[in-house]
């Protein structure tokens, strides 16, 4: 996994030699260790990268995150010495306050009410007024790499016995994750034009979904156990300001807006973004952010329009992203199972099965801005 000048992510690392975690900026197949360098560093950017975590530079603010960028920029560019580190095993990067899911894909809305509300419209009358979503449970949100134990639950079966027991309909759903680091007043709303005072940047996210309990339990009151058992996130937190050269409009809007989310006359946060979703080393799915009908920039102006307020470390994930190929495999395998190449089957996860997500974005000059990727094996019920 490389990174190029134009990435420049965020994350907390130790190493084998050095056991402690410590915040670092990925470049090319190696980590800069940010702690090692303070004493060159201006004591505000100093002071934001010293901590174990990202959580300083997170609540620094748009100021210095700008000048950190350009310092890191200037020293690589230059041959500046700067002390890297190989191997870096990579940790949680922030503490995460809240998180939230959003449900912004059109084409995952679509498929996904035909298949749990059949003989209904498949989007609600609400869609395409605001961004539906959850708060979910940050506390079970982990690092890339960390196991993933087959979560138990209630669900019916079609002849309507109810059960516990471990999830036999255990999903994924590939999501792009907005981190933010500047906090927000409670009783006053971010507007859209505020999203680059408070999102940091973006990680990627595996959302795994158990659809048996989900099915079964989310009447009324919305997604639950079925969700809450782990989220994965990516170690790299790649800021906005790598994704100048990847904005793009969003799809045409088919509803007019309610003027908070109105963004026909604000510079567009569709992301040109492609991902890509791997079982066991088999790539099954490309599916592009561009096509998301709700920006991140619309997802915070409707998190915080009733005046909730932001925290450092809170986390809002897009949905699944669904347009040009489905973001999960209970999209993938919806008419048959997918066929991998080891010569088995599959409609959902089984023990052992190890899904990876990647992306890119393109950067300045034809370069691409790598999002690093967000993995996890899937380990029996214990
Ligand atoms: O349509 C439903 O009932 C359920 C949808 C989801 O499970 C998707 C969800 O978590 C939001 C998303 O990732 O788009
Ligand atoms: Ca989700
Ligand atoms: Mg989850």
């Amino acid at each position: 996994m490389s990174f190029g000048l134009e990435t420049l992510p965020y994350g907390v690392f130790s190493t084998t030699d050095d056991p402690r975690p410590r915040t670092g900026v990925a470049y090319g197949a190696q980590v800069v260790d940010l702690p090692a360098t303070v004493a060159r560093l201006d004591s505000s950017l100093a002071g934001a990268v010293a901590g174990p975590s990202l959580d300083a530079l997170l609540a620094a603010g748009p100021a210095v995150w700008a000048s950190l960028r350009a310092t890191l920029t200037g020293w690589l560019t230059s041959g500046a010495p700067v002390v890297l580190a190989d191997d870096p095993i990579m940790h949680l990067p922030f503490t995460v306050a809240d998180y939230v899911d959003f449900y912004a894909s059109e084409q995952h809305a679509t498929n996904l009410g035909r298949m749990f509300r059949p003989g209904q419209e498949p989007l609600t009358p609400n869609w395409k007024h605001l961004p539906i979503g959850y708060h979910g449970r940050a506390g079970t949100v982990v690092v890339s790499g960390t196991e993933v134990v087959r979560p138990s639950g209630q669900r019916r079966a079609p002849s309507g016995e109810i059960s516990f027991g471990p999830s036999q309909r255990l999903d994924i759903e590939a999501e792009l994750g907005f981190v933010v680091g500047t906090p927000s007043r409670l009783g006053q709303p971010v507007p859209l034009e505020d999203f680059e005072e408070h999102v940091f940047g973006v990680c990627l996210v595996n959302d795994w979904s158990a659809r048996d309990i989900q099915a079964w339990e989310y009447v009324p009151l919305g997604p639950f156990l079925g969700k809450s058992f782990a989220t994965s996130i990516s170690p790299w937190v790649v800021p906005l300001a790598a994704f100048d050269h990847a904005r793009v409009s969003p799809p045409p809007r088919t509803e007019p807006l309610q003027p908070y989310l109105d963004d026909e006359k604000t510079p567009p946060w569709g992301l040109d973004i492609r991902f890509e979703i791997r079982l066991n080393g088999q790539v099954v799915s490309r599916p592009s952010f561009d096509g998301m009908y709700w920006t991140g920039a619309q997802m915070l102006a409707h998190l915080t329009a009733n005046g909730a307020s932001l925290r450092t470390g809170d986390l809002y994930a897009s949905g699944t992203v669904s347009s040009g190929s489905p973001g999960s495999l209970i999209e993938l395998s919806w008419k048959s199972p997918l066929e991998l190449s080891d010569g088995t089957t599959r409609t959902f996860l089984e023990d052992g099965d190890e899904v990876v997500i990647t992306a890119t974005a393109p950067g300045p000059a034809g370069t691409t801005i790598n999002l690093g990727a967000v993995t996890g094996r899937i380990t029996a019920t214990r």
